[in-house]
């Protein structure tokens, strides 16, 4: 059902998404969620699970096949202007006019975002240590990356949606973008980030929401998780632990939190292949 008043719903509802891209297999099957404004998401998932496909649909470039996909109340896929100008979508792969400087391209392209600020687009090139005086053609495919990455913030969209963005940036970018989204988003602004690679979002996301067969099977906040949930290093396997891997000649392991004991740290790439292997029945959130 479609949402009466804008501020009221959701920034994200989805409702029964079926989604396929040939007859044969069905990528997303009844799939549900939903997200409120003002966290920053790992969205998270195997290779081919549908991360990329995802962010298309949430943003509206593709339609879904059955059941409905509302932004802020509104189907993304009717693209409507003041819909286009809330969210902005960092894809995975990406081609800049190669003549182009970044600044007369970014004078452009910004007109259509109403609440753009050049002064954080600087800001954020700055501190990734690159130039908008350049042209793209004379640009890496990161320093390019970094430019997408600075842009989107600049618009200020309530809902911004990052396919892989941390993808082609080298170590040193990587820790100026975990940075840079901690100084530069607001409280009401919405972050998804995909990503397999799991690191790279450790200590910026505030939620993850975990992809896999067709549905989305995990989503919880990290504090709700780190409530429930301990996570550590030791020598000998705890009686206890729901899921462990072997590290050096001990176990990195996941067990409930016992009562009273101190919160332990999230450890995201743990916890993501103790959902993945099955083994564990964790409160999903959902
Ligand atoms: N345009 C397309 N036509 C047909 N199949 C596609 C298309 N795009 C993606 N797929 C298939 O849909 C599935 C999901 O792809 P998608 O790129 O959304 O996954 P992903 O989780 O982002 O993967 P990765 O982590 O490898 O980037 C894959 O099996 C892929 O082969």
């Amino acid at each position: 059902m479609q949402h009466s008043s804008i501020t009221e719903a959701p920034h994200i509802d989805i409702q029964d998404m079926d989604f396929t891209y040939s007859a044969r297999v069905r990528l997303f099957d009844a799939l549900r969620w939903r997200l409120e404004r003002g966290s920053i998401t790992g969205l998270l998932g195997k290779n081919g699970a549908g991360k990329s496909t995802f962010l298309r649909l949430v943003a509206g470039l593709l339609q879904p096949h059955g059941g409905a996909i509302y932004q802020a109340g509104v189907r993304p896929g009717d693209r409507s202007l003041a819909l286009l100008q809330s969210q902005f979508l960092v894809p995975d792969a990406f081609e800049f006019p190669a003549r182009s400087r970044v600044s007369s391209y970014v004078k452009a392209w910004s007109a259509f975002y109403p609440a753009f600020s050049f002064e954080k687009f600087e800001q954020i090139l700055s501190d990734f240590q690159t130039s908008s005086a350049r042209r793209f053609g004379e640009m890496s495919f990161g320093q390019q990356k970094k430019v997408h990455i600075a842009f989107a913030l600049a618009t200020n969209c309530p809902l911004l949606l990052m396919d892989e963005p941390t993808n082609g940036l080298d170590i040193p970018s990587k820790s100026y973008f975990r940075k840079i989204l901690g100084r530069f988003l607001a409280d009401e602004q919405s972050v998804i980030i995909s990503t397999h690679q799991v690191k790279d979002v450790e200590n910026l996301i505030d939620r993850i929401a975990v992809l896999e067969g067709g549905k989305m099977i995990f989503d919880q906040t990290l504090d709700s998780i780190t409530q429930q949930y301990s996570m550590g290093l030791s020598t000998s396997l705890p009686e206890d632990a729901l899921y462990h891997e072997l590290m050096g000649g001990g176990y990195q392991f996941l067990r409930q939190r016992r009562e009273g004991e101190t919160q332990t740290p999230m450890q995201l790439e743990l916890f993501f292949n103790a959902i993945l292997s099955g083994k564990v029945n964790l409160t999903n959130g959902l």
